[in-house]
Formats: structure tokens, C-alpha cells, sequence
């Protein structure tokens, strides 16, 4: 049986913000700085975004149509389902998602009885039923035009996207899903970072929190 904390339950805690505000980097930096001292097979860290609903069903020209910004477009209760099994030390099988095909990999990732979770996405503390599920809440607050410029970067040399594409799904879909889910979502956090993954006085500040939750 995994050691777990005082609760004798698994820490879970989200990171929130905009698409390409710095939500992985902050959730890997903070992995970095707990791995040596709580063993990497302690951490998990999972993304919301593997939760996007499986499309292989439908033809590709349908798939880039889908609003990814909406909540709809997740599986979020099976998401919800996973984080109470985890939370009383279980284990769970995530999907995985492939942002070139817009669907799911055939394969999942064992996530084995971890005794802290970071789960970073952007609708984490939009949706009550979601938001009821972590016991740390943190929101990365970084300029709007800083995230479209990192996104542009990111989705042109690693989704496999066109500038075109990432401008005309900015304007459509993103933009507008950002004031009216994930802004308004920022007050349910315990923690507002900006900076980032690169902000190391709030990653420290996390780290040291974590492990005072699960006393080590
Ligand atoms: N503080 C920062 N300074 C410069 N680049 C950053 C910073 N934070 C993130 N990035 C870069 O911006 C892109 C998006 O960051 P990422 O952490 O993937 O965002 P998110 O998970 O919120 O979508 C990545 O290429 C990442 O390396
Ligand atoms: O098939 C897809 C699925 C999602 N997206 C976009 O991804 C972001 C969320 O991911 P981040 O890693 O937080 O940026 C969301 O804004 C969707 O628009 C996509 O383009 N295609």
C-alpha cells in the first residue's frame, strides 16, 4: 500500500488560467521541485485537455469545427469520476489526447495511487462539480496578449496548426470562452499566480504548502 498523508487521502490541487498562460510549466516546475524529496512515482500531474471527448467518429473537417472552449467538449464527469478514486488512494487509466487528430490516442496512462495530483486545464474552477473536487486551487493570471503570442508560438511548431488557424479559432472560439468562463472563474481560487511556471516565489510557496498537507 502507498504511504498516504495525514488525511490518509491523496492531495489534489488544480492550476487554472488561459489557453497558453503557463498552466503546464507551472504544474512541471513544481513537479521538479518535489520529485527529489517525495519520489516521482508520489506526483502525478494530469491535464484537462485529456479529457476532450473522443472524436474519431467523426471526419476531420468536422473535428476542427468543434468549440474546444466550452465545457461541452469535455468528458468532465469521467474526469470527476477519476479524481475520487484518486483521491481515496486508488489508481485510474487517463486517456491521452492528440491535438493534430482533434481526438483520443488509442492508449491511456496508468496513473498508480500518487499521493499528490496537479491537474491543470482551463475550465478546472469554471465548473462547481469540478472545482468541489481539488483541496488546493490556483489561478494563473498572464496578459491576454502574452497568451495569444505564446499560443501562436506553440500551436504553429507543435499542434500542427497554420497562423491562420490559430488567429481565426482566437476570435471564434477562445477569446470570447475566456470572458465568459475562465475569467470569472479566477475567484474561486486559494492562489493567483502571474509569471507563470517562471514566478519561483509562488512555486516555492506551493511546494512548501504541498508538502505541509501531506507531512512531508
Ligand atoms: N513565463 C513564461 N515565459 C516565456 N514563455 C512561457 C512562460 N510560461 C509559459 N511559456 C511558454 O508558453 C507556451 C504555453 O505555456 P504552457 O505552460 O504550455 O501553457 P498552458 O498549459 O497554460 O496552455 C509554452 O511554449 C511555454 O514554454
Ligand atoms: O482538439 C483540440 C483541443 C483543444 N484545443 C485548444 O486547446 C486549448 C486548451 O489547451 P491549453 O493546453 O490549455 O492551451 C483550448 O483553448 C482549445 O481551443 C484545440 O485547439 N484543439
Amino acid at each position: 500500500m502507498p504511504i498516504q498523508g495525514p488525511s490518509d487521502t491523496t492531495t489534489i490541487i488544480a492550476i487554472a488560467g488561459a489557453s497558453a498562460s503557463g498552466k503546464s510549466l507551472l504544474a512541471s516546475s513544481i513537479y521538479q521541485q518535489l520529485a527529489p524529496k517525495l519520489g516521482s512515482q508520489q506526483l502525478a500531474v494530469i491535464a484537462e485537455d485529456a479529457y476532450y471527448r473522443d472524436q474519431s467518429h467523426l471526419p476531420m473537417e468536422q473535428r476542427v469545427l468543434t468549440d474546444y472552449d466550452q465545457p461541452s467538449a469535455f468528458e468532465h464527469d469521467l474526469l470527476v469520476e477519476h479524481l475520487a478514486v484518486l483521491k481515496s488512494g486508488g489508481s485510474v487509466e487517463v486517456p491521452q489526447y492528440d491535438f493534430r487528430r482533434h481526438t483520443r490516442r488509442s492508449k491511456a496512462l496508468s496513473i498508480v495511487s500518487p499521493r499528490v495530483v496537479m491537474v491543470e486545464g482551463i475550465l478546472l474552477l469554471s465548473v462547481p462539480a469540478l472545482r468541489d473536487c481539488f483541496d488546493v486551487r490556483i489561478f494563473v493570471d498572464t496578459p491576454l496578449d502574452l497568451c495569444l503570442l505564446r499560443r501562436i508560438r506553440r500551436d504553429t511548431e507543435e499542434r500542427g496548426r497554420s497562423l491562420h488557424s490559430v488567429i481565426e479559432q482566437y476570435e471564434r472560439t477562445v477569446r470570447p470562452a475566456y470572458h465568459q468562463h475562465i475569467a470569472p472563474a479566477r475567484q474561486h481560487a486559494d492562489l493567483v499566480v502571474t509569471e507563470g511556471g517562471q514566478n519561483t516565489v509562488a512555486i516555492d510557496l506551493i511546494t512548501t504548502k504541498i508538502r505541509q498537507l501531506i507531512e512531508c
